[in-house]
């Protein structure tokens, strides 16, 4: 059974695949924040931007196996399979999406023709086969997942500097400014703007590559 918080397809907002179409699979429950409000203080991750909590988004709901929900999710890719151009492309989200994501589900896409992506905290391994992982560390939070295509850090977050991560097996490492808007004033680690701290980062240390959240910025989903 998998729990399916919403599933629609858009642009890839973020990160080294922003701009490319993408249906987005965002999973119910995440492993370090309940999704409530009143627990965000003491979660182990307290600037999420995302509801995950539940099946009722658009495109949500429970599927009893792979095959089914690898078919609602063919059906969100607006062209027939092969037709457009290019491979269709699926973002396993969450929520933690590594919570649910399985051998069956992985192989059930390539089955229909789609590259498979996902967006993790990297505290769970990867099961093999996922074609491009984007691991986002959390603050204390133990990773298990050390390799992947890229390593995307929101920034600045408390004790957390970049360079811990900077010798992992990475093909891409990015900064992403955390986006305050939802979050307590005391949890924000600066008077900086986060946008002006990660600018100042980026251009002092190259290896790190800027990434907003192109989405936000264009108004979609
Ligand atoms: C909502 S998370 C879901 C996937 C997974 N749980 C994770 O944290 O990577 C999707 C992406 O949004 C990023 N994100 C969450 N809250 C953010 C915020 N307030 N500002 C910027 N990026 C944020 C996460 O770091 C992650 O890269
Ligand atoms: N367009 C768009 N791009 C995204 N990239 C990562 C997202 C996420 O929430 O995982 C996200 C999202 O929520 N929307
Ligand atoms: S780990 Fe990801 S989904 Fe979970 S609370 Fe943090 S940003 Fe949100
Ligand atoms: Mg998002």
């Amino acid at each position: 059974m998998y729990s399916v918080k919403e599933a629609f397809y858009t642009l890839q907002g973020e990160g080294i695949q922003a701009g490319r179409a993408s249906v987005f699979c965002r999973f119910s429950g995440c492993n370090l924040w309940s999704g409530r409000e009143q627990d965000r203080e003491r979660a182990q991750c307290r600037f999420c931007d995302t509801d995950f909590v539940g099946t009722d988004g658009q495109g949500g709901g429970r599927f009893s196996d792979a095959a089914s929900l690898a078919d609602h999710i063919v059906e969100l890719w607006p062209f027939p399979v092969g037709a457009s151009g290019s491979v269709p492309y699926v973002v396993f989200t969450g929520g933690e999406p590594l919570l649910q994501l399985d051998a069956a589900l992985i192989d059930a896409m390539h089955q229909r023709g789609f590259e498979v992506a996902v967006e993790t905290n990297g505290t769970l391994p990867a099961p093999p086969g996922i074609d491009w992982i984007c691991v986002s560390p959390k603050g204390d939070a133990p990773l298990a997942q050390t390799y992947g295509n890229e390593l995307k850090l929101v920034y600045p977050q408390r004790d957390l500097a970049p360079a811990r991560f900077s010798g992992l097996e990475f093909d891409h490492f990015l900064l992403q400014p955390m986006d305050i808007s939802h979050v307590p004033e005391h949890h924000i680690p600066t008077t900086e703007s986060p946008m002006q701290a990660t600018l100042e980062y980026c251009l002092s240390n190259p290896l790190w590559r800027f990434s907003l959240q192109t989405h936000k910025i264009a108004g979609i989903a």
